[in-house]
């Protein structure tokens, strides 16, 4: 394969103007970038319109990205369908690495995610899962669409970590497309549509396909849910609540900046979580044995009366590797968030031009027959007495990201979800409905985000006996 002009990687035929035509991109582009970094290798050129954009599909690449050069690439490409006025200035998640984002990670970092807060705060989280499990006691023998009950059930523990308050009713059966989950469903799905303001720099960042208008009416929404809470917390100057809100009003942030710092925690943090959990239930479900020897380890650590607490997770190890298996096969955020080059720099003897768009396919990476023995198999197993870990150190592993950018929800999210997961195989069994087949889950098909995809996996909780 011959590098293209420039000496920039190599990659499919490019339209002057159009860019790289790829029509089944759309649909699963995690799955279809894979297929074509078969062909044209680990770093490959695309264009978006006439945007450059690197993927890197490979853990060697991944290094490249994530650590070699993570210096030069850690900025951020920001679609413009989120440049909003009063939120964009204050965003963590779409900033390049500014003194602002540094400070803000270092906030999560030592104040709102460190081991001391998350201990202080297990039993909240602790008490939003038992009331999960009373809702899917009063559901029992009835179907379920559990992504949407375990995504409520997420934005609960995020409420409580937050602000101390419940953000989602399980018994509302009014329209709540217009409550929170609603929202964060929209503005996944408007990030989702191509925008021809992405595409051609030269339109000046117009909003002519509405997309900004339509996501800033999602984030005023979302603002608004919130402003009578941190009004009220303001004027009270009352110190009393241990959560995220409070520490944010202590340290001086203003009411901009906090509410795009609940916003990106509501927002990232949801999705991703409960995708992870669906994924687990669906895996374990077709692969009976594996479903068997959790529930083993769960009775022989934890008493049938009992309910699952924070401080039994080290106790289960092997939940823990069927966890970082589903991590691996179905990483949530499939190419990280996109990453944009700072400055032109050399990368696997080929030129990365400054402001080029880089994406990193974890999808890839994660089954990449070089790395993994039987990549496609479910199998916990590999993570038992293995050191490997998520935690960014290990390139060819890598669903939270790695370097600067990685996920700073890293340890909160790995709790919840084994925390749940726990939860729910510990206290029910779970059927498929009308003899469906655990084989007709579709696993390979299916995108990778929750609330995105065509086919809800609907299921039926039966108390264990
Ligand atoms: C299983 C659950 C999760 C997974 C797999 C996940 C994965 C990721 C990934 C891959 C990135 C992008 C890294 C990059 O661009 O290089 C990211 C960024 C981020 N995640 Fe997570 N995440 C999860 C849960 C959470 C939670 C629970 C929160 C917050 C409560 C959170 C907050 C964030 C934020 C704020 C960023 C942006 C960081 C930055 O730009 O500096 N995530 N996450």
């Amino acid at each position: 394969l011959k590098p293209s002009p420039n000496n920039l990687p190599p990659g499919p035929f490019s339209w002057p103007i159009i860019g790289t035509l790829l029509p089944k991109l759309k649909k699963q582009p995690h799955v279809e970038l894979s297929k074509l970094a078969q062909r044209f290798g680990p770093l490959m050129l695309l264009k978006f319109g006439v945007e450059p954009v690197v993927v890197a599909s490979s853990h060697v690449a991944a290094v490249e990205v994530l650590k070699n050069q993570d210096r030069l690439l850690s900025g951020r490409f920001a679609p413009h369908s989120v440049r909003i006025k009063g939120y964009i200035e204050h965003s963590m998640v779409w900033a390049d690495c500014t003194d602002y984002w540094k400070m803000v990670r270092k906030v999560w970092r030592t104040e709102l995610f460190s081991t001391k807060m998350l201990d202080i705060q297990a039993h909240a989280r602790e008490e939003k899962v038992s009331e999960l499990m009373k809702f899917l006691i009063r559901k029992e023998g009835e179907k379920v669409n559990f992504a949407d009950v375990i995504f409520g059930s997420i934005l609960n523990i995020l409420g409580a970590l937050i602000f101390s308050k419940d953000v989602y009713d399980f018994e509302d059966r009014t329209d709540n497309n217009l409550g929170m989950k609603g929202m964060i469903r929209q503005l996944m799905i408007l990030a989702a549509i191509p925008n021809l303001a992405d595409l051609y720099p030269i339109l000046g960042g117009s909003d002519f396909q509405g997309l900004r208008k339509a996501s800033a009416a999602c984030v005023k929404r979302m603002n608004e849910s919130w402003a009578a809470i941190v009004k009220q917390r303001r004027k009270n100057d009352d110190h009393s609540k241990n959560d995220f809100l409070q520490v944010l009003l202590d340290s001086g942030f203003s009411d901009p900046q906090i509410d795009a710092m609940l916003l990106e925690t509501f927002g990232p943090g949801s999705d991703t979580s409960t995708s992870t959990i669906e994924w687990a239930m669906a895996e374990l479900l077709r692969n009976p044995e594996k479903l068997v020897k959790v529930r083993e380890e769960l009775d022989r650590v934890i008493r049938r009366s009992n309910n699952v607490k924070e401080s039994d997770l080290p106790n289960l190890p092997y939940l823990h590797a069927c966890v970082k298996e589903t991590l691996r096969l179905h990483p949530p955020v499939t190419f990280l968030l996109p990453h944009r080059a700072m400055e032109t720099c050399q990368m696997m003897n080929y030129t990365i031009p400054k402001g080029c768009q880089l994406m990193v396919n974890t999808y890839a990476i994660g089954r990449d027959s070089k790395t993994w023995e039987k990549p496609l198999s479910f199998l916990p197993e590999r993570f038992l007495n293995s050191e490997l870990d998520y935690q960014g150190n290990d390139f060819q592993y890598i669903p939270f990201g790695a370097g600067r950018r990685i996920c700073p929800g890293l340890s909160l999210a790995t709790r919840v979800v084994r925390l749940i997961l726990a939860s729910l195989l510990h206290t029910f069994d779970w059927s498929l409905p009308d003899g469906m087949h655990p084989d007709e889950l579709d696993m390979n098909d299916k995108f990778g985000l929750a609330l995105q995809k065509d086919i809800p996996l609907v299921v039926i909780p039966k108390l264990r006996k």
